[in-house]
This record gives structure tokens, C-alpha cells and sequence, in this order.
């Protein structure tokens, strides 16, 4: 039974339920559920603990960023076997991506850290300098989509700045979370700087809603973002998020066709398409649209299937595998569930699929999908491919294929998206900005944009 992390200490509060796994269905874990007292347990040891965390010098915080870093590491396998046991997801994607990308979050806030410069204006007369003060409690509220990476990627930034936090993750995953409870621990890292309680969006909203916390980082749906940010708006708290997308690929006549299909089938149905960065839209020109769509239809076949995260998932991304149907789509590949003959039939799983030829206004292209799942569509002209592209309510990212470094370059530039990727996908600069806009999110994390938004400036001028 999966236990809170509160203060250092295992504590086994609140009623037990359960996990499946995605690939059989069976129930793998027990964990027990955070009631008002845990939530207000969690959020009083990290007030507790915040004052001491606040004064540490960042330069010693860092090196607890490393040290967490190589608990990361240490506990690499255990990491890897959680984090597949909730999602069900490749060996490889897990070794790969997933949990290195915890140890590559601490390493670099702990530079990033270490190196960032502080504001000073010196005028005839005034010397104008800045200093930052953390928030205080920081809650962080994340999705099951990628687990450790997201918990990860919110925590490094969050605690460098010094603040202490209180981590809700998603019911569907514990797992990962609860092994990096124990490697906190295992570290020595003061009692109360990190929190972990497990429970359904009653209790992030529960978290998020407590006097205690003084700011809020959310990963997730839009929806859930919306009803967060009228949980905290009588306490105006400081909000990041990071919320869904519907995310265009844009494939112009010039491009490398072999890397354009093979960059698209990754940005499409990596991880079962259940990335917020996955593309849904596929805009390719007029001239190759035929060739494009075959090539793709046979690769979508051939992916590695991975299954959705729940059995209510899988049912919504069939729902709208039957609305493009009723909406008049062609398909061009999967659309149904995969007939395995083995234990992944009482799985989650769904075909990989491609559809065309619905209309721009079609439900299917206008709401998130999360699923791998895409449709294509021609354009004739640049102009009209930015539009297409720019026509949806989120603008998280974009994919862009072209090997006209002037059109790269000019596209990119007209997107109405946060990331926009050109002839590759999902390559990360962890110093970058990252978040989406409209309905994809607000503000920004990476680099020192996290660091900006997890802690406070002090304008300090001084008459010479
Ligand atoms: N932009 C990004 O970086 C990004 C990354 C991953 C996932 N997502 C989005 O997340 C969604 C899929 O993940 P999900 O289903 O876990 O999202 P979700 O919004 O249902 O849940 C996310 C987290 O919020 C919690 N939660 C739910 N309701 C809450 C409330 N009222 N108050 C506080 N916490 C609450 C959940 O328990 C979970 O921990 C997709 O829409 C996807 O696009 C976005
Ligand atoms: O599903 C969404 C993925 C988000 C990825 C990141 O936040 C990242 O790569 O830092």
C-alpha cells in the first residue's frame, strides 16, 4: 500500500484505492487516499520546513539538486519499474526519456541556479539592484501522461528557488513519486521540504484551496486549469500552467519526405499519442499529399503499440474514432481495438489511426484528442497552412518540415504557438521557455523563466 510522504516520514492516512495497470487491467497497487487532515499535515510540514530551506545559500540548495540527482540514479531501475507498472509504457521510452529526464531536470536548475545573475542599474546618483525571495509552499499538481519527467520538472526549479512544496500527483500514477519519496529520504533531505500525497483531483483541489499554499503549478487538462484557477482566485495566488493542445504539423513540398513521415509518426504516436506536444493536425501540400498519406497509413501500423492510460480513456479516444466516422471521415489506418489474443486484450489498447477528410470545424479537429491518433488535410499554399495551423483554440506546438531555411524560419515566426519545432520533435533546451498559449496554458517555465516564476523580486535602490 502506497503511503504519503509528509515531513520525512511514511504516513499511512486515509482510505486505500487502486491502480491498474493499462496493460492487463489488473489491479497493481493499493494507495491510500489524502483526506483534509493529510492535506493539512503535508502543507504544515512544509511551512515548517520552509523558513530554514528560504535561507540556505543557493549554492548549497544546488548541490542538493545534484544530490537528488544521483538518488535518481541509484534508484534508476525501481524508477523505470514504476513508472511502466501505472502506464504500461515502452522499456525504451522509459530508459530513455522518462526517468533520465528527472536526473537532466535536477542537474540543470542546479546550474541554471547557481549561475543566474541578478538585476543592478547604476544611474548618476542611484545604484538600483534586485534580490529574490522564494514564494513560500508551493503546491504541484501534475498528470499521468509523464509522470516522473513532469513531477521532475516542476520540482528541480521549485526547490533551488527555496521553496517547499507539496506534490499531489495523478491517481493513475503513483507509482514513480512514491520511489522518489523514499530516495529523498534515503538523501537526507531536510524533513518537510519535500511533500508527497496521493488522491483524486478532491484532493489537488483540497491542496490547491489550503491558506497554507502560497502558489500553484499545475500540469493538466484545460479544463481542470479553469477550475483550479477559481479554486485560488479570492487568495490571487500566483499560477503556471501547462495545459492541452491540439498541435499542428505543417509539411511543405520541400521537404525531406522520408524525415517529414518518420518525424511526424513520432510526433504523433510517441507514448500513445498522450503528450501534450503530439501533433493531432497534419497539414501537408497538395503535391505530396497522396504520397504522405500512404507512407504514414503503412507506419502507423507498425508503431509499438502502447495503451491508454485508463479504460475511460481508451473509451474516449473511441469515441471520437466513431465521431470521425460519423462525421463522414475516411480512414486510412487503425480506428478500431487491436486484437492481441493474449493478456492485453482486458489492456487499454487502441490502433494507432489516421483519418482524412474532415472539415476544419469537425469536433475532431477542434478538441483534444490525447490519443494516437491524427488527421490529414492538403493546403496549396503557405499562407493558407498558417492559417490552418493558427485556427484552433490552443497553440501549445507546432511541427514544422522544410528544408527552405527562409520559410523555417518566416513560418515559425507567424505560429501561434509556444514551441515550434522545425524538421524534428521534442528536442529540449532546458533553459529555454516552455508553455503554450490560449487555451495551452499561462506563463512559462524553462530556464530561468521557472526560477522567475518561483520566487519573487525585491527592487532595492540606494542613493549614492
Ligand atoms: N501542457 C503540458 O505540458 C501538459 C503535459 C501533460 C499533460 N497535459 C494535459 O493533461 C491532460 C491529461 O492529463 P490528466 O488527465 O491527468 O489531466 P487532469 O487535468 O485530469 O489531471 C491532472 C492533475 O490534476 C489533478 N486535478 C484534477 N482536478 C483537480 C482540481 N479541481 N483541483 C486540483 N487538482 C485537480 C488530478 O488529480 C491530476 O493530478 C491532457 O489534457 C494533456 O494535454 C498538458
Ligand atoms: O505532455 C506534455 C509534455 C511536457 C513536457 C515537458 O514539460 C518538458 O519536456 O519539459
Amino acid at each position: 500500500m502506497l503511503t504519503h510522504f509528509i515531513g520525512g516520514q511514511p504516513v499511512a492516512a486515509g482510505k486505500a484505492f487502486p491502480v491498474h495497470d493499462p496493460v492487463t487491467g489488473a489491479v497493481v497497487r493499493q494507495v491510500h487516499e489524502a483526506d483534509p487532515e493529510v492535506v493539512d499535515r503535508a502543507v504544515r510540514a512544509a511551512r515548517e520546513a520552509a523558513r530554514d530551506w528560504a535561507a540556505m545559500p543557493v549554492g548549497e540548495r544546488a548541490g542538493w539538486m545534484r544530490r537528488l540527482a544521483e538518488g535518481i540514479e541509484a534508484r534508476f531501475d525501481d524508477l523505470v519499474a514504476a513508472e511502466i507498472a501505472d502506464t504500461g509504457k515502452p522499456l525504451d521510452q522509459t530508459r530513455t526519456l522518462d526517468i533520465p529526464r528527472g536526473i537532466a531536470n535536477f542537474r540543470a536548475f542546479a546550474e541554471i541556479a547557481a549561475q543566474r545573475p541578478e538585476d543592478a542599474f547604476h544611474l548618476s546618483g542611484m545604484l538600483s539592484y534586485t534580490v529574490r525571495r522564494p514564494l513560500g509552499v508551493v503546491a504541484v499538481i501534475v498528470p499521468w501522461n509523464l509522470p516522473f519527467l513532469l513531477m521532475t520538472w516542476k520540482l528541480a526549479p521549485a526547490l533551488v528557488a527555496g521553496n517547499t512544496v507539496v506534490v499531489k500527483p495523478s491517481e493513475q500514477t503513483p507509482g514513480s513519486a512514491a520511489v522518489f519519496a523514499e530516495l529523498c529520504a534515503e538523501a537526507g533531505l531536510p524533513p518537510g521540504v519535500v511533500n508527497i500525497i496521493f488522491g483524486y483531483g478532491s484532493a489537488g483541489q483540497l491542496l490547491v484551496e489550503h491558506p497554507g499554499v502560497n502558489a500553484v503549478t499545475f500540469t493538466g487538462s484545460t479544463g481542470t486549469g479553469s477550475a483550479i484557477m477559481k479554486s485560488v482566485a479570492d487568495r490571487v495566488k500566483p499560477i503556471s500552467f501547462e495545459l492541452g493542445g491540439k498541435n499542428a504539423a505543417l509539411v511543405f513540398e520541400d521537404c525531406d519526405l522520408d524525415k517529414a513521415v518518420e518525424g511526424t509518426v513520432k510526433s504523433v504516436f510517441t507514448n500513445g499519442g498522450q503528450v501534450c506536444l503530439c501533433t493531432e493536425r497534419v497539414y501537408v501540400h497538395r503535391s505530396i499529399f497522396e504520397d504522405f498519406c500512404a507512407r504514414l497509413a503503412v507506419r502507423a501500423q507498425e508503431v509499438e503499440l502502447q495503451p491508454m492510460i485508463s479504460a475511460e480513456h481508451r473509451e474516449k479516444v473511441l469515441s471520437y474514432y466513431a465521431l470521425a466516422r460519423s462525421e463522414g471521415a475516411k480512414v486510412l489506418a487503425g480506428g478500431s481495438v487491436p486484437v492481441f489474443g493474449d493478456h492485453r486484450d482486458s489492456g487499454y489498447f487502441v490502433e494507432p489511426t489516421v483519418v482524412t477528410g474532415l472539415s476544419e470545424w469537425s469536433r475532431f479537429n477542434r478538441e483534444e484528442i490525447f490519443g494516437p491518433v491524427c488527421h490529414v488535410a492538403p493546403f496549396d499554399s503557405e499562407a493558407e497552412a498558417v492559417d490552418l495551423a493558427n485556427g484552433s483554440e490552443y497553440g501549445l506546438a507546432a511541427t514544422l518540415w522544410t528544408t527552405n531555411l527562409d520559410r523555417a524560419h518566416r513560418v515559425a515566426q507567424r505560429l501561434e504557438a509556444g514551441l515550434v519545432w522545425v524538421n524534428t520533435w521534442y528536442l529540449r533546451d532546458l533553459r529555454t521557455p516552455f508553455g503554450g498559449v490560449k487555451l495551452s496554458g499561462i506563463g512559462r517555465e524553462g530556464g530561468t523563466r521557472s526560477l522567475d516564476f518561483y520566487s519573487e523580486p525585491t527592487t532595492i535602490t540606494i542613493k549614492l
